[in-house]
Parts: C-alpha cells; structure tokens; sequence
C-alpha cells in the first residue's frame, strides 16, 4: 500500500468497484478497501434476494404446475423446499459475482486492501487491516464513500430473534407461518419468497398501503391480488411488543390485538451505512436526513463524494451504477447533470410490479400537463400462456408534446415492458408512435402498440 493515492474507494460493493474500475481505466492511482469483495449487494441484497426469489418460484411452480404435464409420483410434488442445498446454490452465484468483481479491479488496475476504514482527518484515511489487524493511515486526493445500507434494528421490544434478507438461509425447516413486517420492496419480496415455499403470511405495515412508492392504482391490485395468493394484510398497524410463547411468536398490536406466527421476518427500511466512519473528522457536515450533499454528490469537503445506497437518495443497483459512474466522470473532468426520473424499478413478485419516470402527481409538480392511458390486458396472448391473465399498464405523457413521462406496470411481463418504457422515455418517443412498431409475438411488448392505438383513437385522460 502506498502512502498516498488520487483516489481512495470504501466499499466494494457495485458502486464502489464501478468507479474504482472507471478511474484506474482513466490513469488514476486507486486504492478501494473494503470488508469484502462483493458488498450488501452479494450477501444481503440484490443479488442474494433475487436468486432466493427465483429459487422459490422454481419451487412453487414445479409442485403446482408440473402435474398438468408430467406424470409424477404425488409425494415427488410434496418435498418441502431445502434451504441447505438454496443455500449452496445462493452462494455459488455470490462466489461467480465476487470473482467477476476482483477481475474487474485487477484488470484495470485498481489495488484492493481488505479492511474497515474511517477518517482521520481532511485527507486522511485510517484503516483498520481484516488479515493483520493493524492500522494504517493513508492520505488521498479525492475519496468515494460506496459503504452501502444496513438494517436499523427494529424499535419494537421483543423476545424473539427476527429473520431479516441476510440470514433467512439459517433456517433448517420451512416456518409454518410468517409475519412480514413492513410492506416495502423487500417485505413484498419476502413475503412471496415464503408464501411460494407454502407458509401462511402476513404482511404487517404500519402505512395505509405496501410499496408506497408506486402508482396507487398499480400498489391497490398488487394487495388485491396478494390477498388472492393468500398473503394476508394488515395495514396501519402498530405492533408495540413482540413475544416468544414455545414454538410461536406473538404480535401485540397498539389496538390490543394479537397475531400469531413462527417466524417473524422483518423489512422496516435502510439506513445509508456512514455512521461509523467520523465523516466529522474530515470536516464533512451532517443534517438530520444524513450527510448534505450538492449536485455533484459531494459532501461540505469538496475531495469526498457519497454514492450508491450510502448516498442515502434511492438504494437500487441501477442507482449504484449510475451515481458511481457520474461521480467517476466528474473526478475526471466531465460536469453533467444528473437525471433522477430514467431510474426503473421492478419486483420480482407475483405478479411483477415495475415504474419509471413520473406518476400524474410528480408529472405536475414538475410542470407538466399530463395525460393517462391505460391498458389492461386480460387475452395478451403471452400473459395467458404463463399462467396469469390480469395487467395493468399505465403510462402518463405529456398532452403538448405527447412525450412518455412515466410508465406503470401490474402483472407478468412488468419487467420486461418497463425495459421498453425506459428506453422510450430517455429517447423522448411520442406516445402516438408507438402504435407503429413491429414486436415479436408472442411478447409483452405488444401491449405498447395497444396502447399507442388507444390513444390515437380514444386519446388520453
Ligand atoms: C433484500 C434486498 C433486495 C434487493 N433487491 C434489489 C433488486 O432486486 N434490484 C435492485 O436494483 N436493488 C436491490 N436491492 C438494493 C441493492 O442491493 C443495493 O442498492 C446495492 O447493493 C447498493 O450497492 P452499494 O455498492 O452502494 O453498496 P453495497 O453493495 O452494500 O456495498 C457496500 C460495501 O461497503 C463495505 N463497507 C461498509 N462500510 C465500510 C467501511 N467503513 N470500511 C470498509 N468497507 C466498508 C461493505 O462491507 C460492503 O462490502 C436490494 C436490497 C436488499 C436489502
Ligand atoms: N426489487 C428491488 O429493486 C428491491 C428489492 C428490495 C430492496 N430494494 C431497495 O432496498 C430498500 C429498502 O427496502 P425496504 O423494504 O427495507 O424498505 P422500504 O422503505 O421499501 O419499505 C419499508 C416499509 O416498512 C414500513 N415500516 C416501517 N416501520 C414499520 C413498523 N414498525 N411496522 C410496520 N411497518 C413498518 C414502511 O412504512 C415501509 O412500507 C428499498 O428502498 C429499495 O430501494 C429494492
């Protein structure tokens, strides 16, 4: 390790080795240090939860649907999902993901020091070695915060330990029931994941409604359709104590009612993980939503950036990638705005929930007209063959220019069609042309020529 490099990176999740990887490329002298190759990213987040996901899906379609077709032994059907053999197949997409990410340092030229570090000052960087255990202090010119998000603990006494994204493959068996509490991203994912491995769930969300985040209308037939799937909801609640009775848990709720489950499974949101690194050390200021940054993503010291979930302004990849990259860019000279609306979100739920750019709402607060045109697709041949016949597509554009602001999905196929929606938006299409293009069939992609028109015919409210 040297005594001082242009660029100091801390984490090494994908916000961090992407502009690790992009400043090395540039002829940057770059030093990352982080606990681990890989980040939340591999071991708690998107990755791990994904695979997790598809596992359970495979699962969940091989005891339902394979009947239909395959003549098999009915207790083939009734083997219950083995989170040993999940959790070997979890960790070797970890392990493939973490040598992707070391190839990638090590080809441009980054140097890794595995190690927690902290300020020490304006340009000063203590760091505490995972292999020797002793600490070093390194200056930089510019430093890049990717240290990700964690868990808050949840404020809620209790007597039973909780299941959360990072250690739910510590269960031997699958819970008979389980409480989900909070309704966000990872509670709705979590909540499928269990309910595809056969547990009786329920989602505990102290809001009116899950993913709040999401168009009204997309979140109202995502609820109804959870209740369809048997995902139980109760919304406004406020659990104040949590017991464990035997084998059970027991939710107390401010109403003096009770719920009953196993296992409790506990998604109330991320926190950016900057608390333990004395940013007031390097003179870095602090509010009470975190650190303040410009629209740069620098902090008050003008040489230390945040990005990716440690930004503490959306905790997606898709964000990690772009906020690292713009940040690399601008270490490098390039001054660009940046644009929040293209960032698409998808769940990997039952059905799929996707959104990019506007809702009407956020359309008009920014100084559009903005129309609706929705489509809901119940004979999309596509949608039929798989097995799921109900979607909504809803898309907002703007009634002067007719340029796609936002679009909107509920139901299989959201996340293929939010991919469309995306690149329309950033190349600015008018709705109206869109009714012109030639798709492969069967696709979900035909939905946009059904809606294109619609509002040739009908036009947009
Ligand atoms: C359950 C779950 C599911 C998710 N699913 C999705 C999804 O489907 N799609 C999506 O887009 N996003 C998803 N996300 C979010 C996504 O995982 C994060 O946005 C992404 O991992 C953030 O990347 P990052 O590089 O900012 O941080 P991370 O990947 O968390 O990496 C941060 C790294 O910094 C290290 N570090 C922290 N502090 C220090 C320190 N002081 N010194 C040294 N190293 C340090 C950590 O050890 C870690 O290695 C999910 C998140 C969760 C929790
Ligand atoms: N598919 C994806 O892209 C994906 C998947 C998972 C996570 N993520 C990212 O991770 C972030 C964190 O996800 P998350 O689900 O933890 O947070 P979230 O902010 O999405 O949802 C947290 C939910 O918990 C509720 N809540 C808070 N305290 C509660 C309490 N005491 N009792 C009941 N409900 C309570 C909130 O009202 C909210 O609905 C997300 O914002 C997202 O950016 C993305």
């Amino acid at each position: 390790m040297q005594s001082k490099y242009d660029v100091i990176v801390i984490g090494a999740g994908p916000a961090g080795v992407n502009a690790a990887t992009q400043l090395s490329s540039a002829g940057f002298s770059v030093l990352v240090v982080s606990e681990y190759i890989g980040g939340g990213y591999c071991f708690s987040g998107s990755i791990m939860s994904n695979t997790a996901l598809y596992l359970s899906y495979l699962y969940n379609k091989f005891k339902t649907r394979t009947v239909n077709f395959i003549d098999i032994p009915e207790e083939a059907v009734k083997a219950p999902f083995d989170f040993k053999k999940s959790r070997k197949y979890v960790e070797n997409i970890s392990t493939k993901i973490v040598k992707a990410f070391t190839d990638q340092l090590n080809e441009a030229g980054s140097e890794f020091f595995q190690g927690i570090a902290e300020f020490a000052g304006k340009d000063k960087l203590k760091i505490l070695s995972r292999q020797t255990g002793k600490k070093h202090e390194v200056k930089f010119g510019k430093c890049i915060v990717a240290t990700g998000s964690y868990n808050p603990p949840l404020e809620i006494p209790s007597t039973k330990k909780f299941l959360y994204a990072n250690n739910i493959f510590n269960l031997q068996t699958v819970p008979a029931s389980v409480a989900v509490i909070g309704g966000g991203f990872v509670g709705c994912e979590y909540a499928t994941f269990f309910r595809r491995l056969g547990c009786d769930v329920h989602i505990v969300e102290k809001t009116d409604r899950i993913l709040s985040t999401f168009d009204p209308q997309v979140t109202k037939r995502l609820e109804d359709s959870f209740k369809r799937n048997g995902i139980n909801l109760r919304k406004n609640a406020n659990i104040v104590n949590v017991e464990k009775v035997g084998n059970k848990s027991i939710l107390f709720f401010d109403d003096d009612d009770n719920m009953e489950a196993e296992e409790i499974f506990v998604a109330v949101g991320r926190k950016p993980a900057v608390n333990n690194l004395s940013l007031e050390k390097a003179g870095v200021q602090m509010n009470e939503n975190g650190v303040e940054l410009d629209q740069s993503f620098r902090t008050s010291n003008k040489n230390i950036y945040l990005v990716g979930d440690a930004s503490g302004k959306t905790m997606l990849v898709n964000w990690a990638y772009k906020s690292s990259s713009f940040v690399a860019k601008h270490i490098s000279g390039v001054q660009r705005k940046f644009k929040y609306e293209f960032m698409p979100k998808v769940l990997y739920i039952d059905p799929e929930v996707s959104s990019v750019g506007f809702t009407e709402k956020e359309a008009r607060v920014k100084g559009f007209s903005p129309l609706t045109v929705k489509y809901t697709y119940t004979n999309l041949e596509k949608s039929l063959i798989i097995g799921f016949n109900k979607g909504l597509v809803k898309v907002i554009y703007d009634r002067e220019t007719k340029r796609i602001l936002g679009a909107h999905i509920f139901g299989k196929g959201a996340s293929e069609l939010v991919t469309a929606f995306t690149l329309l938006i950033q190349s600015g299409i008018k709705i109206d042309n869109i009714s012109e293009y030639i798709f492969n069939h069967p696709t979900f992609a035909e939905v946009l020529n059904e809606l294109g028109k619609k509002v040739k015919t009908k036009g947009g409210k």
